[in-house]
């Protein structure tokens, strides 16, 4: 029997944030006597100290994995199904987290990674969640219904990694996207319809180095939903129970654009000059300040509101050495993002009338290099 407990809620300076707290709770593990790292589905049916809630407020669900009753809960343990399409950087982390809280995650990748993932499992090094190995299913699609489905590929694999996704088959699950940038929501929503669709944004530096080898080097891993408390609320506290803390904002503008006018400069900036965030707020402070303001009005002019100093404030904190995922990106050779975050950014600017000298020539100079 071992005892986790998720993280300690927090109020963290400059972020003026309170993140939902994690239930303490004690779990069976099926611990494989040769490596007691190996996290594998618990064995027992110990319930966590609180009933989980349906997931969602949403409607009745099918005969599915969401157990019997349509209330959304599965069974005696609240133990669901989570898919996780795209389990690298982001989407093995929080495959890895959820499985080792007790939940049956289901991976979807290419042929290639899915061997893996089946052979091998998920191989977490992290600093914050501890080094663990988890076990998972995975599949090239989804052919089963689920509980709750994640999406974390790249913008740049979106359309094909969503033919994974059989719209016939997700239902009405929910449906959590934890893309950088904005315009995948209504990719989803187009395929999808709009109400399984939770927009939602992920802080965390995390790295997939192999198929199915994870590292994860950032002290945190912060999840933000967007839409009703009452509705997401039993949704936030999934995450956090498993380790990654999450929180509930009632605007998808408050969510996706605040999310934007802190990773665009950030994500410009260090890519453009080979550079950490540290480095950067050191040694282009001017710049960075001048692209966060430019990307707070932006974000302002799309309803969300950000006062570029609280932006600045959380760039200072963040750790000097991290780095955000398109200079890791850059680093491997791999291709950008740059049109779902600079793009996103420089095309809203113009529908609105804004300004952004900096990040136009930052985006140039990028496409020029690439
Ligand atoms: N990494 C980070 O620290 C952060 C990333 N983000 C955002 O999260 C999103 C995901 O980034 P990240 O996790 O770094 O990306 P990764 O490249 O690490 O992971 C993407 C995953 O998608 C898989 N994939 C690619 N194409 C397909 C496809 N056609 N079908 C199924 N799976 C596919 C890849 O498979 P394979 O393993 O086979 O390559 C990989 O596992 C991005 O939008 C990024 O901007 C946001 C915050 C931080
Ligand atoms: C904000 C930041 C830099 C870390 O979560 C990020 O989103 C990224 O690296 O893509």
């Amino acid at each position: 029997m071992a005892e986790r407990a998720g993280p300690v809620p927090t109020d963290r300076p400059g972020l003026g944030r309170t993140w939902v707290s994690a239930h303490k709770f004690r779990v069976d593990w099926g611990v494989d006597p040769s490596d007691d790292h190996v996290i594998r589905h618990p064995t027992g049916r110990t319930p966590p100290s609180c009933p989980i809630p349906p997931l969602l407020a949403l409607p009745a669900p099918g005969p599915t994995a969401r157990g019997t009753g349509g209330t959304g809960a599965t069974g005696a343990t609240g133990h669901r199904t989570v898919a996780v399409l795209g389990p690298g950087g982001v989407g093995g982390l929080l495959a890895a987290l959820l499985a080792r809280a007790g939940h049956r995650v289901l991976c979807l990748a290419g042929e290639d990674t899915a061997r893996a993932l089946r052979t091998d499992g998920l191989r977490v090094r992290s600093g914050h969640c501890g080094d663990f190995t988890a076990r998972v299913e995975a599949d090239t699609a989804l052919r089963e219904p689920v509980d709750l489905c994640l999406v974390t590929v790249k913008h740049t694999a979106l359309e094909a990694a969503l033919d994974r996704l059989p719209a016939g088959v997700l239902g009405d699950a929910p449906l959590v996207p934890l893309l950088n940038g904005v315009d995948h929501l209504a990719a989803l929503r187009r395929r999808y319809g709009a109400g399984p669709v939770v927009p939602a944004t992920v802080k965390v530096e995390s790295t997939r180095t192999a198929p199915g080898v994870i590292e994860h080097g950032s002290p945190f891993v912060q999840i933000e939903l967007a839409g009703a408390e009452e509705r997401l609320g039993p949704l936030a506290a999934l995450f956090t129970d498993a380790g990654a803390e999450a929180r509930v904002v009632p605007d998808e503008a408050g969510v996706m654009w605040a999310k934007l006018a802190f990773l665009a400069p950030v994500a410009l900036l260090t890519t453009r000059y080979r550079a950490t965030i540290g480095a950067v707020r050191t040694e282009r402070r001017d710049e960075l300040v001048a692209v966060l303001e430019e990307a707070a009005a932006v974000a302002r002019a799309c309803g969300a509101s950000v006062d570029p100093a609280a932006v600045l404030e959380r760039c200072d904190a963040f750790p000097a050495g991290n780095k955000s995922s398109m200079l890791r990106d850059a680093e491997a050779g791999r291709e950008l993002e740059l049109d779902a975050i600079g793009g996103a950014l420089l095309r809203a600017a113009e529908e609105r009338g804004v300004p952004v000298p900096t990040a136009a020539r930052l985006v140039a100079e990028l496409e020029a290099s690439g």
